[in-house]
């Protein structure tokens, strides 16, 4: 059996984070996608447990109070946090534990988890990220000015992850993605 690892995924909302991570767990078959923690409230199709665990903020903030995240963060109004137990439990078994979280929660997870493996995925433009934020149908005009703004922060963060990848070809992404998990699975 492979050793557990940690892998963080970030990068700025419709560089293409989710849809990688969606391929990822395809190919492969030890991974394990972290369930977040949010304040935010579900969007159509999102599912209790599966996308996320919705939960108000007093809720939320009394959970980190508690310590029982790995790292939480505000973003555009809404808190977001990893729960930490099953993060330790799934490592334990060994899987290949994936974070899909923003810049300020990875770099607090570099602070307390050195050994955690940095992947910043990059769009291939601003333009482009634009597109990808306007063509998923999601947000909201004003919601997606706030997400272009909060990228251009998180781009600035780039160098401070273990590798950047721009998501042009998706195809090409993913194996680029798929290759830098099993590698490090494997180096152990
Ligand atoms: N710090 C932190 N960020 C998270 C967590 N879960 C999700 N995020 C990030 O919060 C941001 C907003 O997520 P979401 O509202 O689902 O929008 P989307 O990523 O654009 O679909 C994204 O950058 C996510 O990667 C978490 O547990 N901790
Ligand atoms: N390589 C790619 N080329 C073109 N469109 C893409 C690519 N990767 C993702 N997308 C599309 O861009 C949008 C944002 O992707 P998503 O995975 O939701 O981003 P994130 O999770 O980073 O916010 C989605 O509509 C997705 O289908």
């Amino acid at each position: 059996m492979r050793t557990g690892n940690l892998f963080v995924i970030s990068g700025p909302s419709g560089a293409g984070k989710g849809t990688l991570v969606a391929r990822l767990v395809e190919e492969v078959p030890d991974a394990w996608v972290s369930v977040s923690a949010t304040t935010r409230r579900p969007r159509p199709g999102e599912v209790e447990g599966v996308s996320y665990y919705f939960l108000p903020k007093e809720e939320f903030l009394a959970l980190a109070d508690e310590g029982g995240f790995l790292e939480w963060a505000t973003y555009s109004d809404n808190c977001y946090g990893t729960p930490l137990s099953s993060v330790q439990r799934e490592m334990a078994a060994g899987k290949q534990v994936i974070l899909e979280i923003e810049v300020q929660g990875a770099l607090q997870v570099k602070e307390k988890m050195p050994e955690a493996h940095l992947v910043f995925i990059e769009p291939p433009s601003l333009e482009e990220l634009e597109r990808r934020l306007r063509g998923r149908g999601t947000e909201t005009d004003d919601v997606v000015k706030k997400r272009m703004d909060t990228a251009l922060v998180e781009l600035s963060h780039k160098m401070e992850y273990d590798i950047r990848l721009v998501n042009d070809d998706l195809d090409e992404a993913v194996a680029e993605l798929v290759a830098y998990v099993n590698d490090t699975a494997e180096q152990k």
